[in-house]
């Protein structure tokens, strides 16, 4: 049985055209309505035909709804369920795409006190946005985390959990602060450390008049691809998630610190045992199928 009959996406972007797209491929009954705050991408939305109905309130995507998807950035969450809360149907279940859950979740129950919120993470994205970005594979064999509160249903929980399992994702389920934890290591620094490296070869070019971009190898373009992510988001990730961030980035500066001190007094030793490490967990990421390879089949897809 389909988990919903009625999903509304409000944020018409890449995670919400994504979403809309694979809902069309996976579960064609389902009628689909949106919403987004842009009127450009509303337009765009009808171009592409990805919902049902594009509707240019909020509270006229979710009126029937039996699942409300916001995907929008996580600083605009609270503002977008509060624009839609007097519209909202009593049974109707909540959930979001944020990239941090804590806050996320502290916004949504503030906004709407009375309804059932089951949040989620796809963790699944690209470097693009908007809704010519999006792709109906995206979250296919990748994860999507729930961080629904202690008092939640679990019959609401699977619900949730079923449909992004027919959009193809694997489902866990964590509380907010382990996750946001978990995240601000495995995603938040990292897009962190490409902003920053990309920014000060970006300063360097006009000291070395274009040399860093001409020359720059394959890792310094991987750091590229992370480094044009979308700027409203991330800059609402670190404001949103500011304390795992604040503690993975201490604990980072310490071992940058000592690599540095490793190469200063020539300790080869302590530089080699850290790289034969760094590639065992390379290895063990390919052999659990979690390569490069699954992001050249999204990029494929992407037309
Ligand atoms: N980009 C990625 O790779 C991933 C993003 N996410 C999360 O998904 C969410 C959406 O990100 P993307 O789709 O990448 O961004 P996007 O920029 O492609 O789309 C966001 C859309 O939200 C709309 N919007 C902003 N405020 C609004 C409001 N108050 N009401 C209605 N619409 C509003 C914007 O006009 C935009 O079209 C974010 O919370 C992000 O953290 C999660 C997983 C991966
Ligand atoms: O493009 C990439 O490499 C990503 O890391 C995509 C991504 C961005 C944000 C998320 O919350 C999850 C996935």
């Amino acid at each position: 049985m389909l988990p919903f009959a009625r999903v509304a996406i409000i944020g018409l972007g890449l995670i919400g055209s994504s979403i809309a797209r694979g809902v069309r491929q996976t579960m064609p009954t389902v009628r689909l309505t949106g919403h987004d705050a842009d009127p450009a991408v509303r337009a765009a939305a009808v171009t592409l035909d990805l919902v049902d109905d594009v509707a240019d309130h909020p509270g006229a995507a979710v009126i029937d709804a039996d699942l409300v998807i916001l995907c929008v950035p996580v600083g605009a969450i609270g503002e977008a369920a509060a624009a839609l809360a007097a519209d909202l149907p009593a049974d109707a279940i909540v959930s979001d795409v944020g990239s941090c859950k804590t806050e996320v979740a502290r916004a949504l129950a503030a906004a709407l006190p009375d309804a059932m919120i089951v949040p989620a993470h796809p963790v699944a994205g690209t470097e693009r946005s908007g809704p010519e970005a999006g792709f109906a594979t995206l979250f296919q064999r990748r994860w999507c985390i729930l961080t629904p509160p202690a008092d939640a249903d679990p019959a609401v929980v699977e619900r949730v959990a079923e449909f992004w399992r027919r959009l193809g994702a694997a489902v866990e389920v964590m509380t907010p602060e382990h996750h946001d934890r978990v995240l601000a290591v495995t995603s938040h620094l990292p897009h962190l450390i490409a902003y920053s490296i990309v920014g000060t070869a970006s300063d360097l070019e006009a000291v070395t008049e274009s040399e860093v971009i001409k020359y720059s190898a394959g890792g310094f373009r991987d750091f590229t691809r992370i480094a044009a992510s979308d700027p409203t988001m991330w800059r609402d990730v670190f404001l949103h998630n500011r304390e795992a961030v604040l503690e993975m980035l201490g604990r980072f500066s310490e071992d940058l610190a000592s690599l540095q001190r490793a190469i200063r007094w020539g300790d080869g030793d302590v530089l080699f045992d850290l790289f034969t490490r760094t590639r065992a967990v390379r290895r063990s990421i390919v052999e659990q199928g979690q390569d490069d390879a699954r992001e050249d089949f999204g990029r494929a897809h992407q037309q």
